[in-house]
């Protein structure tokens, strides 16, 4: 008998030695479905990240086709501030620096270049506040169209004065101090302002003399320029702020061409943006008779955070408890050579005098002689300043105390001046989002030019 053949030994964990491989046919099946499953697995992955690659890739090569993307062509902020898009609540970026003309010194003389083949000469008169004149800004022709427009327009009288059968009303009605005081404080603050003042003094004279306007100082702190109330009882017309009538001549399109002329020349001669001198008041013409005056005064108010701009108001969605006009440059053209007096006096100019007790300096009936700076007024010949201080970063700082100013009396003749102000909002942002909006609105308008502050202007 045949010996039965050899046998494996069984398969025992505990029998085989350490590092013995697995019996042959399993071992096989095992490691070929394993490399199998991994090769699978790289190679969705690797499909996987192309696809994602190819993906990212045709995205954005799909922006940077459009025409205004910022890969293709980079927009400074300008652009972005003029491109139109819809207010929103964001700060805007700060794109304008206002550029201030220097006065260098006193009697420094700039050459300028305003209307082809003619060279004006820009003279600085002070420092404080930062004052030029330059003769022969207006030719004779000019001063005239104004003159003539204006007088077509009509003229109004600057301030309020007493009409004919006022005292007799007041006497009648027998008000007391507070019904009067109520009656005049127009906008309700409870204090009375310069203007309303002067309509006060002529009703009080014609009720019960100077006893209401004591009544009235005591309750409110209005400003009182003049306080001596026996004086405001005997004086007549030095008590009126101003003596002079006036009138508004849009300068947009449409306008007659000198008129379109002066604002371009009025944009050449302070470099500023032509937008902030559009969006600016119209000019304003006046007219002062013989003995007409206007006391010193500011054109704009001081800025506190809670001043509003009459300008940038409507966009400012805010009400305030106060408004000025921030008229920031004031530029005054003499429209005819004065006869007598007339001349526009700045009391503190330079500061070379400046007391700020000595009220009377306000006073250009009486003590224009006292003033530190006084400009005669020549046909043509304009004169500027800057309002406000510039708060050092390229924008509009405080308001210039300096600028104080006002028209002496017109002691022989008329006198015939124009007013083009620079309205801008020392709040920066505030401007910006004015300016957005009057984009926004004469883009819906389609082509109308906007001048907002044809009607909104206030009397200081
Ligand atoms: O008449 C002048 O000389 C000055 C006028 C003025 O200050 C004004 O109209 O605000
Ligand atoms: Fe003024």
């Amino acid at each position: 008998m045949d010996d039965p053949p050899p046998r494996h030994p069984a398969p025992s964990r505990l029998g085989r030695p350490p590092g013995e491989r697995l019996p042959g046919p399993k071992t096989n099946v095992c490691s070929r479905s394993y490399f199998v499953v991994v090769m699978v697995f790289f190679h969705v992955y690797i499909i996987n990240v192309i696809v994602l690659l190819l993906y990212v890739h045709y995205s954005s090569g799909q922006e940077d086709s459009r025409p205004d993307s910022p890969r293709h062509a980079p927009t400074s902020d300008k652009q972005n501030a003029q491109s139109p898009r819809p207010p929103s609540k964001a700060p805007l970026p700060r794109h304008i620096f206002l550029p201030r003309i220097e006065g260098i010194r006193v009697g420094h003389v700039q050459k300028l270049s305003l209307v082809p083949g003619k060279v004006h000469e820009m003279r600085t008169l002070s420092l404080k506040p930062l004052l030029f004149e330059i003769p022969g800004f207006l030719s004779e022709d000019e001063c005239r169209i104004v003159m003539q427009l204006a007088q077509l327009k009509g003229l109004m009288e600057s301030q309020l004065m007493v009409q004919d059968g006022q005292e007799e009303l007041a006497k009648e009605l027998s008000l007391s101090p507070e019904e009067i005081f109520n009656l005049l404080d127009i906008n309700q603050d409870g204090q009375l302002q310069l203007h309303e003042v002067y309509v006060t003094v002529w009703i009080v004279n014609a009720t019960s003399p100077t006893e209401c306007l004591r009544t009235a100082l005591i309750n409110s702190s209005f400003l009182l320029p003049f306080s001596d109330t026996d004086s405001l009882a005997s004086e007549g017309w030095s008590q009126l702020v101003r003596n002079s009538r006036h009138t508004w001549l849009y300068q947009g399109k449409g306008a007659h061409q000198v008129l379109q002329d002066i604002k371009t020349r009025v944009t050449r001669l302070t470099r500023l943006p032509s937008k902030l001198v559009d969006l600016s008041e119209p000019l304003q013409v006046v007219r002062y008779e013989q003995g007409g005056h206007y006391h010193a005064h500011h054109d704009s108010g001081p800025f506190y955070p809670e001043t509003a701009c009459t300008h940038t108001r409507l966009a400012a969605n805010a009400s305030t408890p106060f408004e000025t006009s921030c008229r920031y440059i004031t530029v005054l053209f003499y429209l005819n050579s004065v006869d007598g007096g007339g001349e526009t006096a700045f009391p503190v100019a330079d500061n070379r005098t400046f007391d700020e007790n000595d009220v009377d300096l306000m006073d250009t009936r009486r003590n224009c002689d006292k003033s530190n700076l006084r400009v005669k007024p020549t046909k043509g010949k304009a004169v500027f300043w800057y309002n406000y201080l510039s708060d050092g970063k390229g924008w509009v700082g405080e308001q210039d105390e300096y600028a104080l100013h006002g028209g002496c009396v017109v002691t022989h003749g008329t006198k015939w001046v124009a007013n083009k102000w620079i309205n801008i909002d020392p709040d920066y942002q505030r401007q910006a989002r004015f300016e957005q909006l009057v984009s926004h609105q004469s883009e819906d308008e389609d082509d109308e030019d906007l001048t907002v502050n044809s009607d909104i202007h206030q009397e200081l």
